[in-house]
C-alpha cells in the first residue's frame, strides 16, 4: 500500500528517506487530498512550514517552547482559540520531524488528550510525520538531545513507518553512493578523496557565483551584506506588502522572504519558491540580477543557471491554518545568495554551491550540506575533513530497528 492510501485510510504514518527521495513532494500531494478545514500542515521550521502552506508546529500548538511544566502547557492550550483549533484538527501534519524534540512531542500528546477529552494517542488526531532523522537534529536544551522517535508516545502514535528509497535530486550513481556513506556517518578514504578533489573546481558560469553554505548564521548575514555593499551601482529597495501589518514579525519568522529586499545589478540571488518546476524555476534555483526593468515597475531581471532570463514579479506567500489563510506576504520570491546557512538550506536543491564544513558541529550537518547539490560537478568543498561527518548512533539504531520490523517497513514506495 502506498503512503497516500495509508493516509487516506486514516493511518498515522511516519515516512522517511534519504535527502532528495521526494518526501516534501509527496507531502504536498498528501496535503492536496486531505480536507483543508480539518488538516493542519505544520513544520518544525518557518521556511519548511511556508513551503507546504502551513505554519510552525509551535504556532499551531500554542504551548510556547513547551519547556513549562505540563499544567502550564495545558492551560496555555486551553485558551479558547487554541482549544478550538486542537478540537477542529483531524489530521496533524509535521514536516522536518527530525528537528522536533521528544519531550515537546510527549507534551503535545498530553495536551491533545486533555483538550480533546480522549485517551486515544494524540487525542485521536491522525498524524502524518515526515523527515529524515539523519539530517538536522532537534536543538538541544541542556544536555543530551532527544529525538522525536524517543518520545514515550511515539510507538502508540505512529502506526506505520515507511521509507522512500528512490533518489530524485541526484542521478550520478557515484555521488549517490558517496552521500549514502556520509548519511550514515561513514567516510572511507575514497569518499574523502572525491570531496577534497572538488576544492578548486570551477563551478561558476554566466556571472553566477557559487552560493557559500555556512554552518553558522552570523557568517551568512555578514557575507551577504558585505558582498552587496561591494557592488557598484544603485540600491533598489523592494518592501513586502503584508495583509496584516500586526502579523509582520510572525511573517518574518514564517516566510522565506524578507520584509525589505535590497538588490543591485550583479546581486547573486536564489528563488525562494517554486515558480515553474518544468523550467527549473524551483526553490533554491540560482541566478544573478542583470538589470532592472524600468518599463515594468523597476522589477529585477534575473539570469538563471539554465540561461533563462526572466523579470521576477512579486508572489504571494500564504501562511495557512485549518484551511483559512492567516496572513499573506507579497514580495519578490528572491533572497540574496552569496551565502546561506546549512540550517536554512535543509529541504532545498542548490545549483552551484560552495560548502565550508571546517566548523561543522552537528550530527547530520555535513550530510544536509552535501546533499543539496545535484552533482559532484556543481559543488566545491573548501575544507573537507572526515571528522565533520557524523551520524548519531541512536538514530542509526532506530533505522536498523525499522528495517527489522519489515511488516511495518515498506519500500520502495512513491
Ligand atoms: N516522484 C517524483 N518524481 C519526479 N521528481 C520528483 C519526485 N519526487 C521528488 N522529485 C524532485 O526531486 C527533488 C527532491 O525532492 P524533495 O525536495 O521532495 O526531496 P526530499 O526527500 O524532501 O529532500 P530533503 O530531505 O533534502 O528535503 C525535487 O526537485 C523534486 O521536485
Amino acid at each position: 500500500m502506498k503512503v497516500l492510501e495509508m493516509v487516506k485510510n486514516g493511518e498515522s504514518v511516519f515516512f522517511t528517506g534519504s535527502a532528495g527521495t521526494g518526501k516534501s513532494y509527496l507531502l504536498k500531494q498528501i496535503i492536496s487530498v486531505l480536507p483543508p478545514v480539518s488538516t493542519f500542515p505544520t513544520a518544525s521550521t518557518g521556511s519548511a512550514a511556508c513551503h507546504i502552506g502551513g505554519t510552525t508546529l509551535h504556532a499551531f500548538a500554542g504551548i510556547g517552547s513547551g519547556a513549562a511544566p505540563l499544567d502550564q502547557c495545558l492551560s496555555l492550550a486551553s485558551r479558547p482559540h487554541k482549544a478550538a483549533q486542537w478540537r477542529k484538527c483531524r489530521c496533524l501534519i509535521i514536516d522536518e520531524i527530525s528537528m522536533v524534540d521528544a519531550d515537546y512531542f510527549d507534551k503535545l500528546d498530553a495536551v491533545a488528550k486533555s483538550v480533546r477529552k480522549s485517551k486515544k494517542p494524540f487525542g485521536g488526531i491522525q498524524l502524518v510525520l515526515c523527515g529524515d532523522f539523519l539530517q538536522l537534529p532537534p536543538v538541544a536544551k541542556e544536555g543530551e538531545k532527544k529525538y522525536c522517535f524517543q518520545a514515550k508516545c511515539w510507538k502508540w502514535c505512529v502506526t506505520r513507518s515507511v521509507e522512500l528509497t528512490e533518489i530524485y535530486r541526484q542521478n550520478d550513481k557515484q555521488f549517490i553512493a558517496l552521500l549514502q556513506n556520509i548519511r550514515i556517518g561513514r567516510c572511507p578514504p575514497a569518499v574523502t578523496k572525491l570531496l577534497q578533489a572538488t576544492k578548486h573546481q570551477p563551478i561558476e558560469s554566466g556571472g553566477i557565483k557559487a552560493t557559500r553554505l555556512y554552518t553558522h548564521t552570523a557568517d551568512v548575514e555578514a557575507t551577504n551584506r558585505k558582498q552587496l555593499g561591494v557592488l557598484k551601482g544603485e540600491v533598489h529597495k523592494f518592501p513586502a506588502h503584508d495583509s496584516d501589518p500586526g502579523l509582520s514579525s510572525q511573517l518574518d519568522n514564517l516566510c522565506p522572504v524578507t520584509a525589505s529586499l535590497q538588490l543591485k545589478q550583479g546581486a547573486q540571488v536564489m528563488l525562494a519558491k517554486n515558480i515553474d518546476v518544468s523550467r527549473g524555476l524551483v526553490n533554491g534555483a540560482r541566478g544573478v540580477v542583470i538589470k532592472f526593468d524600468t518599463s515594468n515597475r523597476g522589477l529585477p531581471v534575473v539570469r538563471f543557471t539554465s540561461g533563462l532570463e526572466m523579470t521576477v514579479s512579486p508572489e504571494k506567500f500564504l501562511v495557512k491554518m485549518g484551511g483559512g489563510v492567516m496572513a499573506v506576504r507579497r514580495q519578490l520570491p528572491l533572497r540574496l545568495a552569496w551565502a546561506i546557512s546549512v540550517h536554512k538550506s535543509q529541504g532545498m536543491t542548490l545549483d552551484c554551491v560552495e560548502i565550508s564544513l571546517g566548523r561543522a558541529f552537528e550530527d547530520g550537518q555535513a550530510y544536509v550540506a552535501l546533499s543539496r547539490a545535484r552533482s559532484l560537478k556543481t559543488m566545491r568543498v573548501t575544507d573537507f575533513q572526515p571528522s565533520c561527518v557524523r551520524a548519531h548512533p541512536q538514530v542509526l539504531d532506530f533505522y536498523r530497528f525499522l528495517r527489522r520490523m519489515r511488516h511495518n517497513y515498506i519500500s520502495p514506495v512513491s
